[in-house]
């Protein structure tokens, strides 16, 4: 049995999936054991989570507007989702979060419930690409769009954008490819490193990366840009990045 690193949260349940080796471990799924472990997967796999989360509570607080709704994209366990409750503060928000992954959503209504704040929160069991979306203040897709097919992409966006208000925004993190591969390199290593500073094994490390090689396909900042613009986005603007993590701002003209 692998260590856990010192700074383990002992609210949360160490993430093991991959310390023993697996001949044929198939592709990374949202399913109960990922959910189990996954406030301390995200935390030690992507570099600047534990900042981003906060801040979209910020970004929230500036975006949010009186009845509208508030949506998070692939909410996982809801942390994005409790950052978007606290940062519409007295406003008249409603604040939906959106997974496929029943097993998420279920441990996710467990959060929320020893949540206490006065937003209403629905939580809904769905495919983002066909959940209905509607007069929206404040979106999130923190970090769930690199796991929608290429093809899909561009039309989620033009849904997204059409279902927002004039002034309303997108958060969109993303891990990203470079174009230069002397860049792709050192930023991949980086990430690595930081795992490796997490106290995962370089096991660990390389079956996880094979097992997200076919489902988490990232692009690069200049087409994370372009497409948002296309889709009816008016401005966008980088607000973040560590590594090969960045998380971009666009607003609705
Ligand atoms: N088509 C889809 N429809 C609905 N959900 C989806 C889809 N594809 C993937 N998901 C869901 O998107 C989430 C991605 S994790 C988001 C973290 C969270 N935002 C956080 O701020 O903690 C990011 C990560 O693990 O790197 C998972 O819960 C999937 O089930
Ligand atoms: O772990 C990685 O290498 C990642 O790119 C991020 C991640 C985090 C949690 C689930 C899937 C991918």
């Amino acid at each position: 049995m692998s260590k856990a690193p010192i700074d383990a949260n002992p609210m949360f349940e160490t993430d093991r999936i991959y310390t023993a080796t697996t001949s044929a471990g198939g592709d990374f799924r949202f399913d109960a054991a990922v959910a189990r472990v996954f406030p301390d997967m995200i935390r030690r796999s992507v570099p600047g989570y534990t900042t981003i989360i906060p801040m979209i509570g910020v970004i929230t607080e500036r975006f949010a507007r009186d009845d509208s709704h508030c949506y998070d994209l692939g909410c996982s366990l809801g942390a994005s989702t409790l950052a978007m409750r606290h940062g519409v503060g007295d406003r008249r928000c409603r604040i939906i979060g959106i997974d496929n992954s029943s097993d998420m959503i279920e441990r996710c209504q467990h959060f929320i419930a020893l949540d206490d704040h006065p937003a209403p929160v629905e939580l809904r069991c769905e495919d983002i690409l066909d959940s209905e979306l509607e007069k929206a203040s404040v979106s999130t897709l923190n970090f769930t769009l690199q796991f929608v097919e290429p093809e899909r992409r561009p039309e989620l966006l033009e849904r997204i954008a059409r279902a927002t208000l004039p002034g309303g925004a997108l958060i969109l993190s993303e891990k990203i490819r470079f174009e230069e591969d002397w860049e792709q390199s050192i930023q991949t290593e980086l990430h690595h490193d930081f795992k490796r500073a997490n106290g995962y094994s370089d096991l660990e490390i390389s079956q996880k990366r094979s097992a997200l090689e076919q489902v988490l396909i990232p692009e690069s900042l200049a087409t994370h840009r372009e497409r948002l613009l296309a889709a009816g986005f008016r401005q966008v603007t980088l607000w973040y990045q560590c590594f090969n993590f960045v998380s971009l701002l666009a607003v609705k003209g």
